[in-house]
This record gives structure tokens, C-alpha cells and sequence, in this order.
């Protein structure tokens, strides 16, 4: 994301559990079932749980990938923090994500586990080469707020003499 970014698409955790559905049902209809998961951690945890559930599958790894800003104007570059060693080189996995931006992340799981199925809730343009499933495009510009980014607060009435 670039500092011009002026968009929100806030998602709720029933939105975010549809879509995880619908994502699991596309995948059951065009995939034979899947050995386990490869949750991307942190955000492709609570998706993966629940395509796990949908999907049957009882064997979840994780990736923990971190990224760290390069040199003025280049790509930030991701490293392992954790490898998901129980996936080999991703043969009969699914590699879980919330969404896909730059594809950077997608990109680097994809390399160490050149075997596996890559899907994810959203995609923007420029990450959808990187995923082979998602279930809804989200404009480059625009900042996903997942459910637990967020909290519900008051807000006033338009009216400010009914504070009520
Ligand atoms: O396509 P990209 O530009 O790489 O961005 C997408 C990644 O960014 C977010 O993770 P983040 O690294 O912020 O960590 P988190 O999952 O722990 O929140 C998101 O969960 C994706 O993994
Ligand atoms: N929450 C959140 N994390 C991101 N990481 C990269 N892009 C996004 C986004 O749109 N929303
Ligand atoms: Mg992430």
C-alpha cells in the first residue's frame, strides 16, 4: 500500500465467515481433498480455521512470514520466522491468507511450497497472479479492515442537540 491510500473496506466477522464459506465450497468443487492447511499467520489463521472445518481437514501448519522495509524505495523483503516444515514442498496443501495486496507475501510462501494451492478471502489487483482462488477484488487503494482490527464505538447523532 502506497501513503496515498484514502479508502476502508471494513469487513465483520459474519461477512468474513460467509466469504470463508463460499471459498471453501469453490475450492471442494475444483480440488480433490486437501492433506492440511498452510495458515499464513497471523491473518490466515482465523480463515483457515474455518475452511478447516468446512474442508474436514484436521492437519494445519503455519508459515509466519515477516516483512522488513529494504533500502529507500525498494520492495520490502519477507523472512521466515517460522517454516511450515509438515508441508514438504506443499504437495497436496492449501496455502491460507486473508488477502493477497502486492502479492509480496503469496509471492515468498509460494516459492517454499511450489506445490501447494494458494487462496485467499480478497485480492487486489496486483496480488490476484499470486492466489489461485479468492472470493472478492478489492481496489488497490482501499485498506481491508478485518473484524479484528476493530471495534465497534459511539458515534454522535448528526444532530448535536439530541446527544440523547
Ligand atoms: O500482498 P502483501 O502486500 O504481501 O500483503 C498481504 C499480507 O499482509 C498482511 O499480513 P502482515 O504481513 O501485515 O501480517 P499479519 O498477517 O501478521 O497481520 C496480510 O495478512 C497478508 O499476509
Ligand atoms: N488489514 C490489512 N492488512 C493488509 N496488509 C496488506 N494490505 C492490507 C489490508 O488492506 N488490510
Ligand atoms: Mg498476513
Amino acid at each position: 500500500m502506497t501513503p496515498a491510500t484514502v479508502h476502508y473496506a471494513t469487513v465483520t466477522w459474519d461477512q468474513l465467515h460467509r466469504d470463508a464459506r463460499q471459498l471453501a465450497a469453490a475450492l471442494m468443487q475444483t480440488h480433490p481433498p486437501f492433506k492440511g492447511l498452510v495458515a499464513i499467520t497471523r491473518g490466515g489463521l482465523i480463515p483457515a480455521a474455518i475452511l478447516a472445518r468446512e474442508l474436514g481437514c484436521r492437519l494445519i501448519e503455519t508459515i509466519s512470514v515477516a516483512s522488513y522495509a529494504g533500502e529507500a524505495g525498494t520492495q520490502h523483503e519477507p523472512h521466515t520466522l517460522k517454516a511450515p516444515e509438515a508441508a514438504g514442498d506443499g504437495e497436496g496443501f492449501l496455502i491460507v491468507d486473508d488477502l493477497v495486496d502486492s502479492g509480496v507475501t503469496a509471492r515468498y510462501v509460494r516459492e517454499r511450497l511450489p506445490k501447494a494451492v494458494f487462496a485467499c478471502l480478497y485480492a487486489k489487483p496486483e496480488g490476484m497472479p499470486f492466489t489461485d482462488h479468492y472470493v472478492m477484488e478489492v481496489a488497490q487503494d482501499t485498506w481491508v479492515l478485518f473484524p479484528w482490527d476493530t471495534a465497534p464505538l459511539f458515534v454522535p447523532p448528526l444532530n448535536k442537540n439530541d446527544q440523547g
